[in-house]
């Protein structure tokens, strides 16, 4: 067992921090050296115009370089250092946010980069195996001061086997814990955890589910694991980028500030909705329409659909050409045209070419007949290249083209779907497969895209084939993008000038950057390179292949969702983490091994996080009732902390449930010092609760994306997913199990959001 001895005495304790304070100060200094040295390089750069391509193009690449640099410099400033571990030959290590070198000197490290195997041991060592360290001690600082430590002697002769064994830098961690919330998570940096650690830093080939229960810290460990293995993997994984799926935009911006405070910016975070490039999908559709649309029998549905649209017509189309001529196209000769291209194999527009030419041969063999048939009953006059000449006639001729584009047209998969949908005719021929009541239920009139759509159009563009639009509406999406960079690094530039280059534009004799090169210009200058940053090209192409591929509450994720992402990630290294006991969706995951097995069979490794950081004991205890409802084999995640405030759990006549939550809501929130509220209430009645409760606490926030840096929130489960809150009230518990036949899941989800209190209002 390791000691947690806060340095006795005060004294001792101010010295020690005083000379903390001097080694922490000198790394700010370096910092800042850093960042000036960084952002006058970015100046320099982004001053030069001209040259030769190759020379701009070289340019391009080092402005993005010292953009980073200095966006990274300023993301690490708080908590730059927070460890320090004395070896066993009493040499002392300090482990921050970055690496940083004593470049005056011998190169030798003066902050350790948390990701280096050099600091594992940080994370690893224990009294019963202390890995050659004496003491780890945590540093507490803010605005650079610090404020605080924490040691611990790992020795020996005092391990004992005691509940909080494998519990690693306890002070801190518990700090961290009881730490009021703000509306986004933080990195767990500091104190990471031992079967954390393991997941984190694993290899990077492969697939690795990570299964845990709430608040065992999966979603905090996939964002490590895509800083650790950008550090780990720079090289390969710059080239191909990470992409990190949550299931909706309000996690994503709850999540959004981790990676950037561990200096990386390079992971491209997206929802489903937001999957195919040139879509937002936010229209609504029942829960059961979407599971539906999830369901891996819509992958036949599509190719059908398709095929429906290689039309052969029931009579003869008779095609008049602009010379009076009349062509006939007969049935059989499209059939014949259709069947010999379908044996190609090649997807629907890649193929229309090779249509062209097999209609086309057809009617140019009716012209030939026609015009070079010998008047003395001998063999057709026409030579080989006299029919060539006709078939290329042909092939422009306006009417031939129409009556191609009927036949087999060319389609993007926004017309295929929206055209499907609305035809109830064009549903049924492509669906014999599903029941009236699930045709019925695909039908709409078109207008905006639903999630559940996006992986039907992702496989509709498989199906179809990009063809020279597709590629140009990807040019278009790669051009808006490179203006919004070259916004960004102007961004950068502005934002670095308060650091070292105000006092050349003193006097307003020295021209700034921007009186040289605006966005526009230069973007133009990154499109004749081709400079973007890897996530944004990624961002904008469909058929972009990951590196890796990270997937947060993948519980949620249908067949035809899993189909799109492993198209993202040929490779399949792939971090999917989750909870099969808080499946939400209809077409969720009820099972890893159901869910990998059409892509990796059985190759994918499985983790386990046993250890809830969130949820205290007395409130977990409440939620384990319902995790046994769901399956009376599932265990809850052991709680790491209890907090001596058991759950209240109130019943109240229905007429009065309204000014019951209002007042309760009032009450949780001023018990709050500085942290959040969740108020979580049935899909059903979340806009008149909602209303209710901002009519009476201003300061609630409710709505499709509500703002969770509000100290009340009003929302639904599903919104509720990967969240947390200091404290929690869950309205009408039964409603919310009565709303969906996975009604236990989404209650087990919002009994197990609160850091703190849990509050329960029935009636
Ligand atoms: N090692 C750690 N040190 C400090 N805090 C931690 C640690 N591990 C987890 N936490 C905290 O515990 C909380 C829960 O973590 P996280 O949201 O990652 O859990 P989860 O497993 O994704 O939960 P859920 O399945 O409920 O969404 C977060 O506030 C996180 O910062």
């Amino acid at each position: 067992m390791s000691t947690h001895s806060d340095v006795s005495g005060d004294l001792r304790q101010d010295d020690e921090i005083g000379r903390e304070q001097e080694y922490v100060s000198m790394l700010y200094d370096r910092l800042d050296g850093l960042r000036e040295q960084a952002a006058r390089r970015l100046d320099e750069e982004l001053r030069h115009t001209g040259g030769t391509q190759q020379a701009r193009s070289q340019r391009d690449a080092t402005v993005a370089m010292y953009a980073d640099q200095v966006e990274q410099l300023s993301a690490v400033e708080a908590g730059l250092c927070f460890g320090r571990l004395d070896g066993d030959d009493d040499a002392a290590r300090y482990i921050g946010r970055i690496g940083i070198f004593d470049t005056a000197g011998d190169y030798d490290p003066l902050l350790m980069d948390w990701r280096a195997p050099a600091a594992r041991p940080f994370y690893l060592a224990t009294a019963a195996n202390p890995q050659g360290v004496r003491r780890r001690r945590h540093l507490r600082t803010r605005d650079r001061k610090v404020t605080g430590l924490n040691d611990e002697v790992l020795d020996i002769t005092a391990a004992s086997p005691t509940a909080h064994e494998e519990v690693t830098g306890e002070a801190s961690l518990l700090a961290a814990l009881n730490a009021g919330r703000t509306g986004r998570m933080r990195d767990i940096v500091e104190t990471i955890q031992v079967e954390q650690d393991r997941i984190i830093r694993a290899d990077l080939p492969g697939v690795m589910v990570v299964q845990g229960g709430p608040g065992t810290g999966k979603t905090a460990v996939a964002l490590h694991r895509a800083a650790y293995l950008l550090y780990t993997h720079r090289q390969q994984l710059s080239t191909r980028g990470v992409l990190l799926v949550g299931p909706n935009a309000t996690f994503l911006r709850y999540i959004s500030q981790v990676l950037p405070a561990l200096a990386e910016t390079g992971v491209l975070l997206r929802t489903q909705a937001d999957l195919f490039p040139g879509v937002h999908a936010r229209r609504a559709e029942p829960a059961t329409t979407a599971a539906l649309k999830g369901r891996a029998v819509l992958t036949e549905v599509l190719a059908a659909a398709v095929r429906d649209r290689q039309w052969v017509p029931a009579e003869p189309i008779e095609i008049e050409l602009p010379q009076r001529e009349v062509l006939t196209l007969h049935p059989a000769t499209v059939r014949e045209a259709r069947d010999r291209v379908r044996r190609t194999g090649r997807p629907h527009n890649l193929a229309r070419a090779q249509f062209d030419i097999e209609v086309v041969h057809a009617l140019a063999d009716q012209v030939a007949e026609r015009i070079g048939a010998d008047p003395l009953g001998g063999d057709n006059l026409l030579s080989e290249a006299d029919r060539a000449e006709i078939r290329r006639e042909l092939r422009e001729e306006p009417e031939i083209v129409a009556a191609l584009d009927e036949l087999w047209p060319v389609l993007t998969p926004q017309r295929l779907l929206a055209d499907l949908f609305a035809a109830p005719e064009r549903i049924a021929t492509a669906a014999p497969m599903l029941t009236d009541d699930e045709r019925a239920a695909l039908h709409r009139e078109p207008g905006g895209w639903t999630p559940a759509d996006v992986p039907l159009l992702d496989e509709a563009a498989e199906l179809l084939g990009e063809d020279e639009r597709a590629a140009a509406a990807r040019r278009e999406r790669i051009r808006a993008m490179e203006r919004e960079y070259a916004e960004g690094v102007l961004e950068i530039w502005r934002g670095s000038r308060s650091i070292d280059v105000e006092d050349e534009a003193d006097g307003g004799e020295i021209l700034g950057v921007t009186d040289l090169i605006d966005a526009a210009r230069l973007s133009e200058r990154q499109e004749e390179s081709d400079r973007l940053t890897t996530a944004q090209r990624a961002a904008a192409d469909r058929t972009w292949a990951f590196g890796h591929v990270i997937v947060d509450e993948a519980q949620e994720l249908s067949p035809m969702a899993w189909r799109l992402l492993m198209r993202r990630c040929p490779s399949r290294s792939m971090t999917i983490v989750g909870d099969v006991a808080q499946t939400g969706a209809l077409a969720g995951t009820p099972s890893w091994a159901e869910a990998l097995a059409p892509y990796v069979a059985d190759r994918w490794r499985l983790e386990e996080l046993t250890v809830s950081y969130r949820t205290p004991a007395e409130i977990m205890a409440v939620a384990a009732d319902v995790l046994a409802e769901i399956d009376p084999a599932l265990r809850p995640p052991r709680s790491v902390r209890a907090t001596g405030v058991p759950p209240w759990d109130r019943t109240v006549p229905a007429d009065r449930l309204v000014a019951e939550l209002v007042e309760a809501s009032a009450r949780e929130a001023a018990g709050l010092a500085d942290g959040r509220l969740g108020v979580i209430v049935p899909t059903g009645r979340v806009a008149e609760l909602g209303a209710a409760v901002v009519a009476a606490l201003p300061e609630a926030a409710v709505g499709e994306q509500p703002e969770l840096a509000n100290r009340v929130v009003v929302l639904t489960t599903e919104q509720a997913k990967g969240l947390e809150f200091d404290s929690v009230l869950v309205v009408e518990p039964e409603r919310i199990v009565a709303e969906s036949p996975r009604g236990h899941s989404d209650l087990y989800v919002a009994l197990t959001r609160a850091t703190q209190r849990l509050g329960i209002l029935r009636r």
